[in-house]
């Protein structure tokens, strides 16, 4: 299967957002891609966090759900939305949520950010909770290529969450890494999450500087199970595609079957 991780550097205007997304999608489907993932809050990324919590949509139904359920249904591809905000019981806080719909169009999976990023340094502060509703759930999902994890940005830097879901051929990791954490982290994260689980790690980044004056590190990327970086963007717009190979995972699994040593409690 051949799969697509695209990168945006959003700005404040939602319409325009999409517009990037519609036409970045339409880049990997026309490039082979069978499954494509967007970018954490790819259509309001270039927003402060206050902004972003008026354009959140009822988790029934709304413009940006609409969208992706029609990109997914016209292009045939998998679409793992990135994140976009859904309404909570909190009228004050929004989820940073990531659905996922097939290629008919349905949604298939949601997954809401389960840990809030917080940090600050002096110069740059961010907490993530004074806005967002955390989810509590796990979720993966079944595709043509086995168990698919997902996971947002942060929870990158939480192993457990995904151990617990089993193993899984792909991990989708949408994203918005800071380009101080990013720089520092993510590539080594990213990598030790594909060694450890003997699976491949599909990641979609911000990557620039946004509206808000925010700047995202990019760095979008496809890992193999070996921890091998396949492909990777640096920053500004784009996409990384690229096959997966199961056979080679599972001859990695084969050769070094760590994931057969564990040892539950100890
Ligand atoms: N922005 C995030 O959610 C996470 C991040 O930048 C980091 O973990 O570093």
């Amino acid at each position: 299967m051949k799969v697509a991780a695209i990168q945006m550097v959003s700005v404040s205007k939602p319409d325009t957002n999409i517009q990037t997304a519609e036409r970045l999608l339409r880049q990997a489907k026309s490039q082979g891609a069978e499954l494509a993932v967007l970018p954490e809050y790819w259509s309001i990324m270039g927003l402060r966090d206050t902004d972003k919590v008026n354009f959140a949509e009822p988790s029934s139904g709304g413009s940006l759900q609409s969208f992706l359920a029609q990109m997914a249904r016209e292009l045939q591809m998998t679409i793992i939305g990135g994140t976009i905000p859904l309404q909570s019981e909190d009228s004050q806080k929004i989820y940073n949520a990531c659905l996922v719909y097939d290629a008919n169009g349905m949604q298939i999976a949601r997954y809401d950010k389960i840990h809030l990023f917080g940090f600050q340094n002096g110069e740059e502060s961010y907490q993530e909770s004074n806005t967002i509703k955390e989810g509590d759930d796990i979720v993966s999902f079944e595709s043509a290529i086995g168990k698919i994890g997902l996971g947002v940005c942060y929870d990158l830097r939480f192993p457990e969450l995904f151990r617990n879901m089993g193993p899984c051929s792909l991990l989708v990791l949408p994203a918005a890494f800071t380009y101080t954490t990013g720089q520092a982290h993510w590539e080594i994260l990213l990598r030790a999450r594909a060694i450890e689980n003997q699976c491949y790690v599909l990641a979609s980044a911000q990557g620039g500087i946004h509206d808000s004056g925010r700047r995202t590190w990019g760095h979008s990327m496809l890992i193999d199970p070996w921890g091998k970086v396949i492909t990777c963007l640096d920053e500004g717009e784009g996409l990384v595609i690229a096959d997966l190979d199961l056979d080679a995972m599972l001859k990695i699994r084969s050769n070094l079957p760590a994931l057969k040593h564990r040892r539950f409690g100890c």
